[in-house]
């Protein structure tokens, strides 16, 4: 079933939300209107704006913005002439009086992530979203540590809480191919025409593009991607990638593929610290199943310590660590370091 008349699915592009971890938070209003105009001026239907850890995650244990990210919102609907702007907000991160000014800020869409087993933290906020009459996005995380039955069980309470689309998110780019396809389905197969299905994918195992595909043959309506893959970890699934695959595919996105492609380099690259890299970190991640996010914490920790960042996320992979634990990182770290 095609998204709408016109797409066959829609894209988010998330690197002004995802891309935030990968600049550690350090987003200026320019530059949230330079990314916005160029990616309006393609196409992209949705821009998802906030800190990485979503509304609130400006803080000690996650990072402190730049600029407070109500602003950036503001800054991004004031740009978008045709794109809707979302906003991210993890429950406990994030509180309902920042949902309220999100949405006062124009923002129309609310994307709330759970951890994949803990989607009953999402109702109330849910509820919010649907009253004040934002649209509603669901994020089950750390979707590959889960199985698809589990994950369409919880797919089920977001979308009896007023959720209209929930995601598969990969959050630590660990799965691979049928794995990403298997879990959308499921999702599928469970919520029929009570709500669509989105695949949000990270490059940690050079799979976000295929992974992206066969989520929308198994039925996703929704992807998300990052142009130049500016996002967490090796960052996400290629917006430009993936609209020339597409595209190729008969598969309308409505992106101008030319001008994302410029986008990519034009605009987004310069303001990018460094390219979001398929290294020994990032494959790691993927390889051992790592929240993506822990990327820069890790490497923090790495550099204080003076010991191998990869072996903190390996470790970090053997606990089956979840976003929020971020502070277990320092513990690993320090660990290391007193057996050297
Ligand atoms: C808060 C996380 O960065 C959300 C996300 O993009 C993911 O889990 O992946
Ligand atoms: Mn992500």
């Amino acid at each position: 079933m095609p998204y709408s008349a016109d797409l066959d699915i829609r894209v988010t592009d998330s690197s002004l939300r995802d891309g935030s971890h990968a600049k550690q938070h350090q987003f200026t209003v320019e530059h949230v209107r330079s990314v916005v105009a160029a990616l309006d001026d393609a196409g992209v239907p949705v821009i998802e704006v906030t800190h990485g850890d979503g509304l609130g995650g400006s803080s000690f244990n996650y990072g402190f913005s730049h600029t407070p990210e109500q602003e950036l919102i503001k800054a991004a609907v004031a740009t978008a002439t045709r794109a809707k702007i979302a906003f991210l907000m993890l429950p406990g991160l994030g509180i309902q009086d920042d949902i309220r000014e999100a949405a006062d800020n124009g923002a129309s869409i609310c994307r709330i992530a759970t951890h994949c087993t803990e989607a009953d933290i999402s109702i109330q906020h849910f509820g919010l979203a649907r009253e004040l009459g934002l649209e509603t996005v669901g994020f089950l995380m750390m979707a590959h540590s889960r199985p698809p039955e589990v994950l369409a069980r919880q797919a089920r309470i977001m979308a009896d809480a007023g959720c209209e689309c929930v995601y598969v998110v990969d959050s630590a780019g660990a799965l691979i191919m049928e794995q990403t396809s298997d879990r959308v389905a499921a999702l599928v197969a469970e919520l029929g025409s009570d709500a669509q299905v989105g695949f949000h994918g990270h490059e940690n195992l050079g799979l976000g593009v295929a992974n992206s595909i066969l989520a929308v043959r198994a039925g996703a309506l929704q992807i998300d991607g990052s142009t130049r893959r500016f996002g967490a970890g090796a960052g996400n699934t290629p917006v430009e990638a993936f609209a020339a695959a597409v595209e190729r595919l008969g598969i309308r996105t409505g992106i101008d593929t030319i001008k994302i492609i410029d986008a990519a380099e034009d605009v987004v690259r310069p303001i990018m610290d460094g390219e979001c890299l398929l290294d020994r970190m990032a494959l790691t991640m993927g390889y051992t199943g790592v929240y993506s996010s822990f990327l820069k914490h890790a490497d923090r920790q790495a550099k204080k310590y003076g010991v191998p960042g990869a072996e903190i996320l390996l470790e970090a992979g053997r606990r089956k660590l979840v976003g929020g634990q971020e502070d277990q990182l320092i513990e690993i770290a320090v660990a290391l370091a007193a057996k050297k």
